[in-house]
Order: C-alpha cells, then structure tokens, then sequence
C-alpha cells in the first residue's frame, strides 16, 4: 500500500471517533514535524472482557495504518484503585488475561501488532519520580475536580474511597510518563481527559490531545452493564451462548434508535468488515423470506431494517453469524494455548461455593466445610492455620507488583 498523505493519515486517526481534544497537536506532529503520532490507549484489566473490546481494536487498527506509535496501557493498579474491581493477589494475573485477548483480538481482525507495544502500569507508576509527579499534581487538582473527573469511569459507591480520586490524577500523569502526544479513550473518559489538559501544563507538562470513541450500547439497549451478562457477549463465548444472548436482546421491528444489536452491527461488525477492505453484512435468510442479502453499508441496513424489509430474527441470524466467525479463531488459540488456559483460571477463578462443591466431590463425602476447618491438599486443617500458611495473598501481590526504582 502506498504511504498515506498526512490529511489521510489524520483522515483515518479522526475515523468514526465522536470527539477530538487539541487536533492541532495532531496535525503538528503529522504535518510540520512529518513523524509518527505517539499514542495511547489503557485499559484497566477487571472483568473479562466483552465484545465491546472490538471498537478500541478497530481504532488500535486504524492508528497503526496511519503510522502511528501506539502502546497499549495494562493498568492495572488502576484497576485495583477502581474500588478494588481488580484484587491486588489477581490483578498481575488479570493484566497477563487482557494481553493475551487483545493480541488475540487483534490478530483476529487482521491487524499486525509489531508496532504494538504493551506497558504494565505497575512497571513504572511506582518510581520515585511518578510518585513524586502524583503528590505535585495532588497539590494543585481539588478534591472536588478529582471526583468529578472519576464520575463515569470510577464505580459509584456509597463511601467513596481515597484511590477513587489518585485514579484520575494517575491517568492524567501516564501522558507525561508514557511520553505520548495523544491519548484515546471511550468518550466516557472525557472527564479524566480534560483535568489532565487543564492540569499537566500547571505542574511543568506538555497538553496532550486526546481521541475519543462513541459509547457502544450493550445488546439489551443502555450500557453495557457487568451485573447482566445477557448483556454482553464474553469473547470466549461459545456459538451456542452468543445465539442464546442474542435471542434474548431486545431488537423490535424497524426500531433503529434504541437497538442494541443494530448498534453493533453499526459499531464492530461493519468497521471490522471495513478493515478487511470488503465492507458487506451478510443476512442469511431462507428463501421463502426473500432469501439471503448482502448490505455493502450501515445506512442501507439501517434502511431496510426501518422499512421492515429486514425483520429482526433475519438481522440476528446475520449477527450471529459474522460474530460467530469472529470469535472463532480467538476461541481456537484459546483452545490451543494451555498457558492462557491456567492464566484464566488464576484471574478469574471461580466463586468459592463452586470451587468448595468440586473439592468435596474429589475427597468424597462426609466432610462439612462449614464445622470451623477448611480443606488443602485433601485433609482437614483449622481454618487459622491455613490462614496463616497462605497469607492474605496481599503483601505476595505487592511484592510481585514492585520494581527497581
Ligand atoms: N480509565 C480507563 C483505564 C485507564 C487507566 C489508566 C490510563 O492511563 C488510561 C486508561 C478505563 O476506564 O478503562
């Protein structure tokens, strides 16, 4: 492919984002500077991720096509100053969990990632001179502003806690300290993103610009939400699960506004189709309902679908199978790769009242868990003992967190 011109490269940077910060920046470092726009994108590694994790990929795509730096942030102290959604002992094996799905992801949707790079925040956040950037940069933000920034990104809680408010200045000073021109986000980080402008150059930093990406609603309609899993489709979810999820999303006839599965039509599916250079979304349909067809654009879907020319059961079936295709080769190197398999496990291990149920059908029965003694290695000990003998996992966790400073 030939190399872009500078207004296609800032062409294909802008692409479907809903808003852009400070795109001078941007055109500065493209046009008068003439080199590769430095760019990032962080992640805070809690629960496992979705399909909604397709729309940053796409962009992640479009940046690398484009020229671009970019290097993706594995946040994961982040995640654990989110009210804990990451608990210290597994977020080291949560951060490994979202490598692995992403470079998955990515290779997926064709995308060569040897121009990715991947940063832990762990392995920089806790030096002395980030720190020390975190405690200025206390000394200038109000708590007030902090907390506002957090309102859409940080759970809401009844007694908000201390590290809801680091979270917001911490993402601020990872511009500065992942040495980037731009960061790129959802456009639910839009609050973080302008305390970091309106802050970074008070305590001696460059603005940065910053990208942002449309919210893509789940499948019910509303966000996606952790608490209903009908919701979102796990990206390790098996074609019998995402045909069930999809079944149950709420798609009326020729309703176009509040549609979940319309919107992901919109958002993953046609974007990735586009990627690959052939924009088409294929509807299987029988014969006697006018057969199959293709639609080479989101508005001529759109269309048919508001004319009722396409019914919702015909539009799921196309969804199920384009995602189906999708998900299947990130389900085949899962499948495949026993290292990721154990990470899985250790990140997402299940609630114990399963875990106790499997152990006390290995041991036999006879055994109550619940008489004061829990049971390692098959035998019974008193409860404290074990407590001792593993710790609470926290200072293991930290010590894993730590670098040389
Ligand atoms: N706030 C981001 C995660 C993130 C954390 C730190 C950053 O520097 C950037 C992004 C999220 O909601 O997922």
């Amino acid at each position: 492919m030939a190399e872009l011109s500078a207004t296609e490269k800032i062409a294909l940077i802008k692409q479907g984002l809903q808003e852009v910060l400070q795109e001078d920046i941007i055109v500065d470092v493209i046009e008068k500077q003439q080199r590769p726009l430095k760019i990032y994108w962080g992640t805070a590694p809690t629960g496992r991720p979705h399909c909604g994790y397709f729309v940053p990929m796409v962009k992640i795509a479009h940046f690398l096509q484009a020229g671009c730096e970019v290097k993706v942030l594995l946040a994961d102290i982040h995640a654990f100053l989110d009210n804990m959604k990451a608990p210290l002992e597994l977020v080291a094996h949560r951060a490994k969990y979202y490598e692995l799905v992403i470079k998955s992801v990515l290779r997926a949707i064709g995308v060569s990632i040897e121009k990715l790079t991947f940063v832990k925040g762990s392995d920089y956040q806790l030096k002395q001179e980030y720190t020390m950037d975190l405690f200025r940069l206390s000394s200038i933000v109000t708590e007030h502003d902090a907390k506002k920034a957090g309102a859409e990104v940080v759970k809401q809680v009844a007694s908000p806690l201390l590290s809801g408010l680091i979270y917001p200045l911490m993402q601020a000073l990872d511009e500065e300290h992942l040495g980037v021109d731009a960061q790129f986000g959802g456009v639910d980080q839009r609050k973080i993103f302008t305390l970091a402008a309106e802050n970074l150059t008070k305590i001696g930093f460059k603005e940065r610009a910053h990208l942002m990406n449309p919210m893509v609603p789940g499948l019910a309609g509303g966000k996606m939400s952790a608490s209903d899993p009908n919701s979102k489709i796990d990206l390790l979810d098996k074609p019998e699960v995402v045909k069930s999820k999809l079944r149950k999303a709420v798609c009326a006839p020729q309703d176009t506004e509040d549609n979940g599965v319309l919107s992901f039509v919109e958002y993953v599916l046609f974007p990735i189709a586009q990627l690959s250079g052939e924009p088409i979304f294929h509807v299987p349909r029988p014969d006697k309902y006018g057969g199959p067809v293709d639609y080479s654009s989101f508005e001529k879907l759109k269309e048919a679908y508001a004319d009722g020319s396409l019914q919702p059961g015909d539009l799921k079936a196309g969804v199920e199978q384009a995602l189906n295709a999708l998900l299947a080769p990130i389900q085949a190197e899962y499948t495949a790769d026993e290292e990721w398999q154990n990470i899985a496990e250790l990140a997402y291990p299940p609630p114990v009242a399963e875990k106790k149920k499997k152990k006390e059908k290995k041991i036999g029965t006879g055994y109550h868990a619940n008489k004061g003694a829990v049971v390692a290695d098959g035998k019974a000990k008193p409860k404290e003992a074990v407590k001792e003998a593993v710790g609470t996992g926290a200072e293991e966790a930290l010590e894993k967190l730590k670098v040389d400073n």
